[in-house]
């Protein structure tokens, strides 16, 4: 892997700190951090080099799923990692920051190879892209990379404003736009179940499956959030990116190679086929809710508009589900529901297939293949098998493998590796965001003008009535 200066915005912020240090110290435990390697964190506060470094060292300790005593050279890591004060809208910040940076290459003798890591608050982005590029800090003899968080865009007209504005000083090719729920292990390997079986790939089309179901369900409530999540709701913090990559993943048809490209474009193929949701008929396709009070393991919790920080009359959508229809030849006639939601039954992301019977009979399930991302792992198979222990009754058998995942790399290590590696396989390109956003933009605004209802839930439920009433009018229910 190439020497590389990493410049992280936002370092003494919650994400580095829970999940930037311990990702990178993993890496550099199983040597996957380049042999030259060199960290400068930046904020606003003013905090010496050697009191940056015992941060770090705190955030690996309390966050990483390996401890501290696995390293020999724990000194050696930290040493890597140096702090310099910058506000993100001073363009002379940049400037210092740029000395800096040309000082530390010619020092460790690194190539200008840059990573600029946008680990801010969104508002922030362009800011920062827009002083990168007048400092000269993008421009480097080496290669540059900018890693950013979500979320990207508020809306359609913000995210193509914001791109806009990156692409002024990077090329698309070099931006690495983070969806971390591409860097779960499960949803790495969706290409290959669904491609590299070939009894699954024969399967993968509207001829076998009736219905696709993706659920993330949660939970977890607002949580100290509130300022951030009643101006987002679950539509923008986690239908456009999440679920809609989940989607994407699971709709696409098999690509030409295994190259970032020919999967990308995949991707986006199944989002232009995505049947846009007609104004009129948006009770058909969309259901949004809002938990109430409640009881969750034995307690009650709060509603929403009980919590802190939200205002007793807020409209806000905590839960949605959809009703996606692909017009292509593939999925033709096949809905794939997503649904996703706080303070709901149970922790669980998962996609379920469901495929066709040829004759329904009572006694028969539907072949199901349940693919479980969190909190567990698994494939499952479910399939009607004899039970010579209930008189020859048929039964639903279930086939399954599970991994074990505190062994398995967290998401944020597999990307920042791949980042630093250059592979951009698992981070949202460009038309994807733009074909995602426009699917949502019409749902927004229906939602701005409060005219989908917003049906409430209790706290502990799988959501409200209307989302198992949007399964029944097609004939099916949620699994
Ligand atoms: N936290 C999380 O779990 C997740 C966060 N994200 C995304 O990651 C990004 C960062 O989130 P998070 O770490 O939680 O945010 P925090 O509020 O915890 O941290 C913000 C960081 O920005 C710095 N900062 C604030 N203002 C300025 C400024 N004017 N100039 C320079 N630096 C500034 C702060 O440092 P200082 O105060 O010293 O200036 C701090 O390091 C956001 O885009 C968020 O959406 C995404 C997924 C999960
Ligand atoms: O991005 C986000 O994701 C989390 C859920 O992530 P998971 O990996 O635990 O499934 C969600 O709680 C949060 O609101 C959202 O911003």
């Amino acid at each position: 892997m190439d020497a590389m200066t990493f410049v992280l915005f936002g370092a003494t912020g919650d994400l580095a700190k829970r999940k930037i240090y311990p990702a990178l110290y993993n890496l550099f435990l199983d040597e996957k951090l380049p042999s030259s390697f060199s960290l400068i964190g930046l904020g606003r506060r003013e905090i010496s080099n050697t009191n940056f470094q015992k941060h770090v060292e705190e955030s690996i300790q309390t966050f990483s799923r390996r401890s501290l005593y696995e390293s020999e050279d724990i000194k050696g890591f930290l040493q890597a990692f140096r702090y310099e004060s910058l506000d993100v809208n001073q363009l002379g910040d940049y400037e210092r920051l740029r000395a800096a940076v040309e000082e530390l290459e010619t020092e460790m003798n690194l190539p200008q190879n840059r990573m600029f890591y946008l680990s801010v608050a969104p508002d922030f982005f362009e800011m920062i892209a827009i002083n990168l590029h007048k400092s000269g800090l993008s421009s480097t003899s080496g290669w540059k990379r900018l890693i950013i968080e979500k979320p990207f865009g508020r809306d359609l007209a913000s995210a193509r404003h914001l791109n806009a504005t990156l692409s002024r000083a990077f090329e698309e090719t070099e931006i690495f736009r983070i969806d971390h729920y591409l860097g779960k292990p499960m949803v790495q390997n969706l290409e290959a179940l669904e491609f590299g079986n070939p009894v699954l790939k024969a399967l993968w089309n509207k001829e076998f499956i009736s219905n696709v179901q993706i659920t993330a369900s949660e939970t977890v409530g607002v949580e100290d959030r509130a300022g951030y999540y009643d101006q987002s709701g679950v539509i923008r913090d986690m239908v456009q990116n999440h679920m809609m990559q989940l989607f994407m993943m699971t709709a696409m048809q098999p690509p030409a190679s295994n190259s970032p490209e020919e999967i990308r474009k995949e991707k986006s193929k199944v989002m232009e086929a995505l049947r846009t949701v007609p104004k009129e008929e948006m009770a058909d396709y969309i259901v949004r809710g809002q938990y109430e009070s409640g009881e969750m393991n034995g307690h009650q919790v709060p509603g929403y508009t009980e919590e802190h920080g939200v205002s007793s009359d807020s409209m806000n959508n905590t839960f949605m589900a959809a009703r996606l229809l692909v017009d292509n030849p593939y999925w033709e006639g096949v809905p794939f529901y997503i649904r996703t939601g706080k303070r709901m039954t149970e922790k669980s992301t998962k996609i379920v297939i469901e495929f066709k019977q040829e004759h329904k009979q009572e006694n028969l399930s539907p072949n199901l293949l349940v693919i479980t991302i969190n909190p567990n792992e698994s494939v499952t198979l479910t399939l009607n098998s004899k039970n010579p222990l209930n008189d020859g009754k048929i039964e639903p058998i279930h086939i399954g493998h599970s991994t074990k995942t505190e062994e398995v790399p967290e998401a944020y290590e597999r990307l920042i590796f791949d980042a630093m590696k250059g592979d951009a396989t698992f981070f949202a390109h460009w038309n994807e965001v733009e074909l995602s956003w426009k699917w949502i933009q019409p749902i927004l605004e229906a939602f701005d003008k409060n005219a989908l209802a917003l049906h409430k839930y209790p706290a502990g439920s799988m959501g409200p009535d209307a989302a198992e009433e949007l399964l029944k009018k097609d004939g099916f229910n949620w699994w």
